[in-house]
């Protein structure tokens, strides 16, 4: 089995592998006594040996008995899994809380306990720390507020960034999750209160690719929020202000990415759930000055690009087959463009036609079929517009129901963010469609988002379908022993790949050539 010190060996040793340049040497601890014990990254709880205790200031401040990683290991587990038993029956978000507090403690308390429970029960805790249940975290933020986790840059902090990144305590960042609060999940703008999707995204990235929990730093950048409701909480933790705009907006992004890079210039940066009009600006102002990327256009679409091609084998096909699979994207937002642009990349790419790449491709949004006589038609979905002259039978703004029953397509992929827009009727014209294996990619997040359930799904259009969630949903029992198997499309399986793909290749730009291979 493992031990604490174990643990945090291999954890050095491994990050010394991917990072030799950047460590200068063993961990070493400069605080003693109580300081430890109140440091999440050094204290041991009770597992301190009673060498160390004497060495590190802590006779005296412990109860003297030691007590092993293993068994404070089992001991947690155990907590953990009667909180389980006592909220069985309770309504779902009292349930769900009642977890996160119980890790976040943890979190809090004890980072390498924390971490190794997370690496080893990852499925088990990922919807707790993660999507579904870190959405409702956020909207509750203020309320479940105890200690402060990353860093916060608000607007009046203008003028100070390079010398407030001075204050993290750690000497070397990898990876930063940064957002601005104005789009978390499907949930609209939360301010400050989405602080906790940094922190979720950088949990991923110690569990699924390894990075050294003390080199991650989340960051929320504080310009105010629009969200009336937040603006008259009185507990609310943010700037009570409307958010910037403008070139005001984009100086205090700018000042932040410059204090990051002159401090940690081998540092890389996701932006995460920023609302689409500065997700793409940025995206574009910053991709060729710093190791960036933005997670909700360029992870999402690795990833759905990934579940798409998968999606072509699971219909007996070839991949040389996907330029001809009929997509029907619902959400022309900064996910649902990502992914259609990195789509029409791969079909150029395979055929060699750029401009013939995107005839297969449908886009919808709230407004229902995008063509190119949209009035005011976004520039980023001009691209995927269709002309109304190849689409007979379907006009501009044609609804969804309208699209699926003329089109019969073989892919129905919602980045929508609202719930249910799959409804019966649209499920049961997908079962009309062409294709043999029909896939329903449902990615919008958080559960209460997705466009629709895995039951209704298997349901209304039928069981040999490919299902795909956002957020996770079980496995749908379809009688008689039969299984609807339920997928998860979350561009968690990419970007801590792409985080430590960039780190360890000492990558200084993040390409969509890259993406693309990750994909694949
Ligand atoms: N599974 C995953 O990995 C990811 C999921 N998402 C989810 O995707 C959703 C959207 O994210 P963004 O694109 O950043 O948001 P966004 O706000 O930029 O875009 C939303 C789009 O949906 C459209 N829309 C709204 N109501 C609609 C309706 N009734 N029918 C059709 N279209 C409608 C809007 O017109 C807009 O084009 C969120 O719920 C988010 O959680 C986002 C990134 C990754
Ligand atoms: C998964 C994710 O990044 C989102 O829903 O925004
Ligand atoms: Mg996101």
């Amino acid at each position: 089995m493992w031990s604490q010190a174990r643990f945090a060996a291999s954890r050095l040793s491994r990050s010394r592998r991917l990072f030799s340049s950047a460590i200068p040497g063993p961990c070493i601890v400069h605080k003693r006594g109580a300081d430890i014990l109140h440091d999440p990254w050094f204290n041991k709880d009770t597992g301190f040996p009673l060498t160390e205790r004497d060495r590190l200031g802590l006779r005296g401040l412990l109860p003297p008995r030691v007590i092993s990683f293993e068994q404070q290991y089992a001991r947690f587990m155990e907590s953990y899994r009667s909180l389980e038993k006592n909220t069985k029956g309770q309504p779902d978000s009292i349930a769900a809380l009642a977890k996160w507090r119980i890790l976040n403690r943890l979190h809090d308390r004890n980072e390498t306990l924390y971490y190794r429970v997370l690496i080893d029960n990852i499925k088990d805790f990922a919807p707790t720390i993660y999507t579904p249940t870190v959405g409702l975290v956020c909207q509750n933020y203020s309320g479940l507020f105890r200690r402060p986790r990353g860093m916060y840059f608000s607007a009046k902090d203008k003028g100070e960034m390079m010398s407030m990144i001075y204050n993290w305590p750690a000497q070397q960042v990898d990876m930063i999750v940064l957002t601005d609060g104005s789009r978390i999940l499907g949930l609209g703008d939360l301010g400050v209160q989405g602080i906790g999707i940094p922190i979720g995204k950088l949990d991923m990235y110690v569990a699924a690719a390894g990075i050294n929990p003390q080199r991650i730093l989340p960051v929320m950048l504080d310009v105010g929020t629009n969200n009336q409701r937040l603006l008259e909480d009185r507990l609310y933790l943010g700037l009570r202000q409307p958010r910037l705009e403008g070139e005001e907006y984009l100086s205090i992004v700018d000042e932040f990415m410059e204090a990051v890079f002159t401090r940690w210039p081998k540092a890389i940066v996701q932006f995460e759930d920023f609302q689409m009009k500065w997700a793409f600006e940025t995206l574009e102002r910053y991709r060729k000055r710093f190791c960036m990327f933005n997670d909700d256009i360029q992870g999402t679409a690795g990833v759905a690009l990934a579940g798409l091609l998968g999606t072509v084998r699971a219909q007996g096909r070839s991949l040389a087959d996907f330029p001809n699979q009929k997509i029907v994207v619902v959400g022309a937002g900064s996910a649902g463009l990502g992914v259609l642009s990195m789509a029409v990349q791969a079909v150029a790419r395979m055929t060699g036609k750029a401009e013939t790449a995107a005839r297969n491709f449908f886009l919808l949004d709230k407004d229902g079929l995008v063509t190119k006589e949209r009035k005011n038609l976004d520039p980023a979905a001009a691209p995927f517009a269709k002309d109304p002259g190849q689409i007979v039978g379907l006009r501009e703004g044609a609804s969804l129901l309208e699209v699926v029953k003329k089109v019969k397509p073989d892919v129905l992929l919602g980045l929508s963010g609202v719930g249910g827009v799959f409804s019966e009727e649209v499920l049961k014209a997908l079962h009309e469609s062409d294709s043999s294996k029909p896939a329903i990619f449902a990615m919008s997040n958080p559960t209460m988002n997705a466009e629709c359930t895995a039951a209704d799904a298997f349901k209304h259009a039928g069981e040999n379908i490919v299902f795909a969630s956002g957020s996770p949903f079980e496995n749908v029992n379809l009688g008689n022993g039969k299984v609807g198997h339920v997928n998860q499309a979350n561009n968690m399986y990419l970007f801590p790949g792409i985080g430590l793909g960039a780190s360890i290749s000492g990558a200084r730009f993040i390409t969509d050539g890259m993406l693309q291979a990750a994909a694949e």
